[in-house]
C-alpha cells in the first residue's frame, strides 16, 4: 500500500471510529448512566431491550387491544384501552416506574401527590420538553411556545400571553360563529335529504382546523388557505407512519414521508414569511388585525416597548405553526367526546338546551353570552376529564428534584399519565368512570377530586396551557349552536375505541344520528 492511501484508510477509520464512540455514548453510555442514577432511588419497571426500549411491547398491546372484539361495548374506563402497557405495568411496578422509549429512558408518574412534590419547587422556566419529543415534532412545533425553554420560554410567553386576553378572544368569536354555522349548513342540507348518520369527528376537526387558522393567522389573507392546507397535509404525512420514537435512525425508517414533512415544513414557513412581511408593513399604516398574529405584530413593536424580548419573523413563524397544531385537534375532540356522552344522556342534552334558552335566549352567540352557560362548563370539565384530548403531558428535568429524600437527576425524562390520573377511583370516588357533570357544580376547578394535582386537562404550573380561554370560548359556541339546531344519538355504527394518535381520539370516528328541532 503505498503511503497515500494507508493514510487515506487510517483518516476513515479514525473518523469511522469516532461516530462509532459517539453513537455508542449518545444511545448507550448516557441513557444507562441516567438510568442507573434513577434507579437508585429504588424505582422498578418493565425490561428493555436495544434498541427499541419496550416499543415493541408498546406496539404488540396496542395492536391487539384495537382488534378486540369487546370495543364495541361503551365503558368510560379508558385506561386500560388508551394505554394498555401502562395498565399492565401499573399492576407489577405501581403508579411509579421507568420505562424507555428506545434509547430513552422515561420517568413514568400516575401518582399526583409524587407529582406535586416533584413540580412543587420547579418554575416553569425550569422545564425541559424531552429531546426526543423536541426532535419528532420539530417540523410541527419548532421553536414555538410549547418547545422553547429557558429564558427564551419566559420571553415567548410574555409576547403571546396577552393575545389569548378575554378582550382579544371577544373579537375572535364572530370567526367561530360563522365557520360553525356553516359547518351546521352542511349537517342541515345531509340530514334534510334523508342522511341523517354523520361522522362527527371528521366535520369537527376539519371545522376546528378552519377556526384556528382563521383566528392565528387570519384565512382571508392571500397566502392564508394555502398555509391552511399544508398544514394539514403535513399533518397526515408525519402521523400516516409507523413511529419509533427514540429508537436509532428512526427516520430513515420512513424516508419518504420524513423528505415530505421537511418540503412541506420549509413550503409552510416561507408562506408564513411572506404573511408575516406584509403584515409587518401594512400594520404600521393600519390598525392590527384581529388573530393572533396581528396581536403578537403588535406586542411585538408597541413602542419598542419589548425592545431585545420581540420575537423574530422565524419564531413567529413557529408559533403560528405551534397554535395550529396544539389548538384545533385538542378543542376538536373535546366537541367530538361531547357529543358521544350527549347522546348517551339526552336528559343532559335538553339541560343544556333549557340553559341556553335562559341565558341567550333570542340573543347573540358570542364570548360575552357563552360564558354565562354554567353547566355547559361542568360538561365539559367533565368530558375533559373523562376523556382528556392531551392524555399525557411530558417534561425533561433540568437540574436535580428532590422528592421527599429520593433525587431526580438532571435529564430526566418525565411521562405524565393524565388519562389514570382522570380515572382513578382512588382520588375520585367509585363512580370515577360516569358521567357526572354535576361533581364540577360545588368545586369549578377540581371537580371534588381529592387532590389538586388529579384534574391535569391543561398541564400544570407555570407551562399551562395558554390556549385554554380560547377552547373554552370556541367548544361553547359550537356546542350551543349544535343543540340549538339538532337533537342526537348514537349510530349503531359507532365502535367505541378511544386511542392515542398523539391526542386520545375515536379511532374508528363517531357516527351520530341527528334530528333537526
Ligand atoms: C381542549 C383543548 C386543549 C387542550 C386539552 C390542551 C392541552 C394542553 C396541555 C396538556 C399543555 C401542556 C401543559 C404542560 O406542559 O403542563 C398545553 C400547552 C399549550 N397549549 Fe394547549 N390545549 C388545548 C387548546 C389549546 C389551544 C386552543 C391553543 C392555542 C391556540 C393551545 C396552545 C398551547 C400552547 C402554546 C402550549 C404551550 C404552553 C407553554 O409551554 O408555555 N392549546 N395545552
Amino acid at each position: 500500500m503505498d503511503l497515500s492511501l494507508q493514510s487515506f484508510v487510517s483518516i476513515t477509520l479514525a473518523m469511522v471510529a469516532i461516530v462509532m464512540g459517539r453513537l455508542l455514548f449518545s444511545w448507550w453510555i448516557m441513557p444507562n448512566l441516567a438510568y442507573k442514577k434513577l434507579k437508585a432511588n429504588g424505582f422498578s419497571g418493565p425490561k428493555p431491550s436495544f434498541p427499541f426500549g419496550n416499543l415493541s411491547d408498546m406496539k404488540k398491546e396496542k395492536k391487539s387491544e384495537d382488534s378486540s372484539p369487546s370495543s364495541s361495548i361503551i365503558s368510560h374506563d379508558i385506561h386500560s384501552a388508551a394505554f394498555p402497557f401502562f395498565a399492565r405495568w401499573q399492576k407489577s411496578h405501581k403508579k411509579v416506574f421507568i420505562y424507555w422509549l428506545g434509547t430513552e429512558p422515561f420517568l413514568y408518574i400516575a401518582d399526583p401527590e409524587f407529582l406535586k412534590k416533584m413540580t412543587a419547587d420547579v418554575r416553569g422556566k425550569s422545564w425541559g420538553k424531552p429531546t426526543v419529543f423536541k426532535n419528532d415534532r420539530e417540523p410541527m412545533f419548532g421553536n414555538g411556545l410549547v418547545m422553547v425553554e429557558g429564558e427564551d420560554w419566559v420571553r415567548h410567553r410574555h409576547v403571546i400571553t396577552p393575545a389569548f386576553s378575554p378582550a382579544n378572544l371577544k373579537a375572535m368569536s364572530s370567526l367561530m360563529v360563522e365557520s360553525a354555522t356553516s359547518m351546521l349548513d352542511r349537517w342541515s342540507i345531509l340530514v334534510n335529504s334523508g342522511k341523517p348518520e354523520i361522522d362527527v369527528e371528521k366535520e369537527i376537526i376539519s371545522t376546528a382546523g378552519e377556526i384556528i387558522a382563521k383566528t392565528s393567522f387570519g384565512m382571508s389573507y392571500e397566502y392564508g388557505r394555502k398555509v391552511f392546507d399544508k398544514l394539514r397535509e403535513m399533518q397526515i404525512t408525519l402521523f400516516k407512519s409507523n413511529r419509533y420514537i427514540g429508537v436509532p435512525f428512526s427516520n430513515v425508517l420512513n424516508p419518504k414521508q420524513t423528505l415530505k414533512a421537511k418540503k412541506l415544513g420549509k413550503e409552510i414557513d416561507a408562506l408564513l414569511l411572506s404573511i408575516i412581511t406584509a403584515r409587518s408593513k401594512s400594520s404600521k399604516r393600519h390598525q392590527p388585525q384581529q388573530d393572533l398574529l396581528g396581536l403578537l405584530l403588535a406586542e411585538n413593536t408597541v413602542d419598542g416597548r419589548l425592545g431585545k424580548r420581540a420575537l423574530t419573523s422565524s419564531e413567529l413563524v413557529d408559533e403560528c405553526k405551534t397554535f395550529f397544531f396544539g389548538g384545533h385537534e385538542t378543542t376538536a375532540l373535546a366537541v367530538t367526546w361531547t357529543l358521544l356522552l350527549l347522546a348517551q344522556h339526552r336528559e343532559w342534552q335538553n339541560q343544556l338546551r333549557e340553559e341556553i334558552r335562559e341565558v341567550i335566549g333570542n340573543g347573540e352567540i358570542d364570548a360575552t353570552t357563552v360564558a354565562g352557560l354554567k353547566k355547559m362548563g361542568w360538561v365539559m370539565n367533565e368530558v375533559l376529564r373523562l376523556y382528556p384530548p392531551a392524555p399525557n403531558v411530558q417534561r425533561q428535568a433540568r437540574h436535580d428534584i428532590k422528592v421527599d429524600d429520593l433525587v431526580i437527576p438532571n435529564g430526566t425524562n418525565v411521562w405524565i399519565d393524565v388519562v389514570s390520573m382522570h380515572h382513578d377511583q382512588n382520588h375520585w370516588g367509585q363512580n370515577a368512570n360516569e358521567f357526572k357533570p354535576e361533581r364540577f357544580k360545588d368545586d369549578n376547578l377540581y371537580g371534588g377530586c381529592n387532590h389538586k394535582m388529579g384534574f391535569l386537562p391543561f398541564g400544570f404550573g407555570g407551562r399551562m396551557c395558554v390556549g385554554r380561554n380560547l377552547t373554552s370560548m370556541e367548544y361553547k359556541i359550537m356546542l350551543t349552536l349544535i343543540l340549538t339546531r339538532f337533537s342526537f344519538s348514537l349510530s349503531p355504527n359507532y365502535c367505541h375505541s378511544p386511542s392515542i394518535m398523539l391526542s386520545l381520539r375515536p379511532m374508528q370516528g363517531l357516527p351520530v344520528i341527528f334530528e333537526p328541532l
